[in-house]
């Protein structure tokens, strides 16, 4: 039988631990391939410790680019690529930002060329699950939202024999990230940092009812932490909560939920909901 392969495609350096990380270390430990591809190298973050706060631009790149290789290395990640190789598109920064008319910038890229270089990593891995955010990108992020785009088209693509170079692969399933409101909502006005008024002023999480799949993060939880520690320069992690440079507080959840957008449905699990992505392959 056919290992199962896993193609996350993820916005920037820190994306894949925070919103997928315990789910790729799973996946990872069962010996699945997960090949993760990183659309930019997070060239416009805000640095939270103070002693990083020199770096910006292509610097502040390069050292999430460190960041992420060992922030895979903790989830037991060994297939990363950067989309269209290493600073091909760069971080367009929040929505509305400046950055986001650099035509250098993800926000700015030609969709055209974006999905051909996906559809080469697809046809090469050969996932049977692809994995990244909704058309809103989960928070509304511009490099998000285009990721969205980009997988979406790779996705329908690769299983088109007339597109491209290489044999045709169609993946069995097309996954995008979700946090039920459920989930959030205990966590109003709670943890160690900067406290939210309302579930809405997290900027995510969805209705319960578009959630298909909950991964259970149990002993993962511990990668993904892990991993997170290693994204500095983004993120401060005080279990069971964690902070970007808002120092909003956002909590570490034990478990990590899906949208199942094509494909159909596995088995679903106690609650009902799918309890894992990849499913018996040929
Ligand atoms: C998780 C994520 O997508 N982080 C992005 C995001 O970072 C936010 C941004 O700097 C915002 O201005 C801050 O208020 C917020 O706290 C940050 O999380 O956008 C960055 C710029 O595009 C990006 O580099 C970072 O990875
Ligand atoms: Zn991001």
């Amino acid at each position: 039988m056919a290992e199962p392969r896993i193609l996350l495609v993820h916005a920037h350096p820190d994306d894949e631990s925070i919103e997928t990380g315990a789910t790729m270390a799973r996946y990872a430990a069962e010996g699945a391939h997960v090949c993760l591809v990183t659309c930019t190298r997070g060239e416009e973050g805000e640095v939270i410790p103070e002693n990083l706060r020199h770096l910006s631009g292509d610097a502040l790149g390069e050292y999430r680019v460190g960041e992420l290789a060992r922030a895979c290395d903790a989830l037991g990640v060994t297939d990363h690529r950067f989309l269209g190789g290493a600073g091909r598109w760069r971080d367009s920064g929040m929505m509305g930002d400046p950055a986001n008319d650099d035509p250098r910038c993800f926000w700015r890229a030609d969709l055209d060329e974006a999905t051909a270089a996906l559809v080469r990593i697809v046809r090469e891995v050969r996932p049977q699950v692809i994995v990244t955010y909704d058309a809103n990108g989960f928070y509304g992020h511009p490099d998000h939202i285009q990721a969205h785009r980009v997988a979406w088209r790779a996705f329908e693509r690769s299983a088109d024999s007339s597109y491209g170079e290489g044999a045709a692969w169609a993946p069995s399933r097309f996954y995008a990230t979700a946090i039920p409101l459920s989930a959030l909502e205990p966590e109003v006005g709670r943890g160690p940092f900067d406290r939210v008024g309302s579930v809405e002023e997290f900027g995510f999480g969805v209705p319960d009812d578009q959630v298909t799949t909950r991964i259970e993060a149990g002993p993962h939880l511990h990668s993904k932490v892990a991993a997170m520690r290693w994204h500095a320069t983004q993120i401060t992690v005080a279990p069971p909560y964690y902070a970007l440079s808002n120092n909003v507080g956002i909590p570490l959840l034990d478990a990590e939920y899906y949208t199942l957008l094509a494909g159909e449905p596995g088995i679903p699990g106690e609650d009902g909901r799918e309890a894992g992505l990849s499913h018996p392959v040929a």
